[in-house]
């Protein structure tokens, strides 16, 4: 974590007055105070203790487990196929391959639309690499003007719903658009639209929310995180002088830890710190994102769930006429991806530039096409309204 995104109130405090207060993550996006927490001032240093003890006996989690997580850590999410020999021919070939195999969704079209003609559809939107491209600082994942606009007229002619790992709150605070449903955290916190929709759909609040039990334990085990990478921060500036640049995101219902700006020759120290942290939480696990480690409660719930969740919210669970379409670019749209798949309905649509194993039934490259597709199927609406 980098010292922009911890502050501790100031020293004062710890040695004087009864609680402390820590703040995380300074965001330039989020006015409001982002995340504190404040201890008995007791409490504060027993945990300090408890964290550096942590790092003393817990650490030896076997190198073999590790270099794993670190193989897993250098592909991106869904893992990237990889050709047995990597020079450029072998490269063209694997990637002509897949896009036979997962073809372009503007290509196909119009067979997506004959297939969903005289039924609804509904759309599902991933954020972070979908809606907006991947960036270094998470908090600056912005959507473009022109997005946020077509993903509004989508909602006017389809319901949708932004499923993502974020908080709704932060992704809220991105998209600002009230039209639509949000299933943030991974699906865990599912709301639906304040504004009116075109289906009269309204001030629906919050749905589901499966792991609300799970927030003070999230909570505890993000201040356990941040005592762990500051203590990182310390020994790794005093081993190497650089500051690791890894930053842990409070999602609510689960907690991202980046590493996206961290060298990737700390990358197994890192990893090692996170897990050892998770050893004292049995109900907690650790999944892998595009550069970032998910630490997230052990329930049955993913976004596959989420999707199956509003459909049968909308009235659509056992419908024969609803076509539902995900577009994702994570490895944790996979679960979505695999629901469409296993229900042999709708389609997923995966994002990537580059061959990655996936449940998805077509590709996009990057967000441009995503808005590109969107505003096709946008028009597409229109068109066959105004044939009717
Ligand atoms: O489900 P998503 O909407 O795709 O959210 C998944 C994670 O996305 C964010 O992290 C990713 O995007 C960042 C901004 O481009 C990038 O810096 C990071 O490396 C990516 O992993 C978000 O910050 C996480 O909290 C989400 O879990």
């Amino acid at each position: 974590m980098t010292n922009q995104n911890v502050i501790v109130s100031d020293r004062n405090p710890i040695l004087g007055s009864k609680t402390i207060t820590v703040s995380v993550s300074k965001s330039p996006l989020f006015s409001s105070p982002p995340t504190y927490f404040t201890f008995p001032r007791r409490k504060f240093l027993e945990l300090l203790e408890a964290a550096d003890k942590n790092n003393n006996n817990k650490n030896n989690l076997g190198a073999g487990k590790i270099s794993s997580w670190v193989d897993s850590m250098r592909d991106s999410s869904p893992t990237r196929l990889r050709s047995s020999s990597r020079d450029s021919d072998s490269d063209n070939d694997e990637k002509t391959s897949w896009i036979v195999r997962f073809p372009s969704a503007l290509n196909m079209f119009d067979k997506i639309m004959n297939a969903a003609k005289g039924k609804q559809i509904v759309m599902f939107l991933d954020y972070d690499g979908t809606l907006s491209p991947i960036v270094e600082d998470p908090d600056k994942a912005y959507i473009t003007h022109e997005m946020r606009e077509v993903v509004k007229d989508v909602a006017l002619n389809f319901p949708t719903a932004i499923v993502t790992g974020r908080s709704i709150d932060k992704v809220r605070a991105f998209v600002k658009l009230n039209e639509i449903y949000y299933a943030g955290s991974h699906g865990m916190d599912i709301e639906g639209p304040t504004n009116e929709n075109s289906y009269g759909e309204s001030n629906q609040g919050v749905l589901f929310q499966p792991a609300r039990e799970f927030v003070p334990m999230i909570e505890k085990v993000h201040f356990e995180a941040f005592i762990t990478f500051t203590n990182v921060v310390k020994i790794l500036e005093k081993k190497t002088k650089c500051i690791p640049g890894a930053m842990v995101e409070n999602n609510k219902f689960c907690l991202s830890v980046h590493f996206r700006r961290v060298d990737e020759k700390i990358w197994a120290a890192l990893a090692e710190q996170v897990k050892s942290v998770l050893v004292d939480y049995p109900k907690l696990k650790l999944t892998q994102g595009r550069k970032v480690l998910e630490i997230r409660p052990t329930i049955k719930w993913d976004k596959g769930q989420a999707l199956n969740f509003l459909l049968r919210s909308l009235g659509f669970e056992h419908s024969e006429n609803v076509v539902p379409v995900y577009i994702g670019d994570d490895r944790t749209d996979e679960d979505a991806f695999k629901v469409l798949r296993e229900k042999g309905q709708g389609f997923g649509i995966l994002v990537s530039k580059v061959p990655k194993e996936t449940n998805a039934s077509y590709s996009l490259q990057d967000p441009s096409q995503v808005n590109e597709f969107l505003k096709r199927l946008v028009d597409w609406k229109r068109k066959t309204v105004g044939e009717e």
